[in-house]
């Protein structure tokens, strides 16, 4: 049977990427994306973006919603300090072990867990099953109508702290209208839109930071 566009997107890094070398990882799939197939990857403007804010707030606890093939795990991960907590969501188990093994060819698999469920069930059991009482940073990139449930959630299990930030892809493509008007109309967050491009296009896109003030 013909095979999916992750795992071609995998055997690209296999061929292409250098074992243990991040960048290579990431350079393979923005090749692979812009030469070969196109997939909704965070991509290299936005994930240029994604690196200043990580290596901004430098965290200690990160959760990415949404790992798809690995690629921003991989972009995270590498500019991580060692003993972060970094935890990744996919609920697809084909994509769960794509980007495994991603994560894994770019030497990243002792940075960061990735964890096959749902955010709405694993959010709550953060706590109980990681031993982690607030998130410092968090990415959001699965589905975009369940951004605002989501970080609801977070609100209600107590996952953030004053000063966790939230980095949300694509409120423009395809658009988290919902999440973007509650972050900004509350008086619990501090934003900033970041404009860009969807990935390997010259569609408009951004990202949207939030800050938890508390
Ligand atoms: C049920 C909600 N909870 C979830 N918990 C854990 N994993 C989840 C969840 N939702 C979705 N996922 C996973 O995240 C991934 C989904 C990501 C959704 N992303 C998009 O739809 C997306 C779509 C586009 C896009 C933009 C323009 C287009 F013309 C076509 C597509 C661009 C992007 O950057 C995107 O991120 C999948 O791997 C899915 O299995
Ligand atoms: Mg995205």
């Amino acid at each position: 049977t013909r095979s999916t566009r992750p795992q071609r997107m995998l055997k690209a890094v296999q061929k292409n990427a250098t074992k243990g070398n991040p960048e290579s990882v990431i350079s393979a799939i923005d090749y692979f994306c812009k030469h070969s197939e196109w997939a909704m990857n965070v991509g290299d403007e936005k994930g240029s973006i994604l690196d200043s804010v990580v290596t901004e707030v430098n965290p200690s606890t990160v959760l990415e919603l949404g790992t798809y093939c690995g690629y921003s795990t991989v972009r995270i991960a590498r500019l991580l300090s060692p003993g972060t907590k970094f935890i990744t969501l996919e609920f697809n188990p084909a994509n769960v072990t794509v980007a495994r093994q991603i994560i894994a060819h770019a030497g990243l698999q002792d940075k960061v867990t990735v964890v096959e469920g749902s955010s709405g069930d694993l959010i709550p059991q953060m706590k109980e099953r990681f031993g982690i009482t607030t998130f410092d940073f968090i990415f959001l990139d699965h589905w975009k109508d369940r951004y605002l449930p989501d970080i609801k959630l977070f609100e209600e299990c107590g996952l953030l702290r004053k000063g966790s930030v939230l980095l949300a892809d694509n409120v423009i493509c395809p658009g988290a209208p919902e999440y973007l008007e509650y972050v900004r109309n509350s008086p619990r967050y501090e934003n900033r839109y970041y404009p860009a491009h969807l990935e390997y296009t010259k569609v408009e896109d951004g990202l949207e930071k939030s800050v938890f003030l508390g």
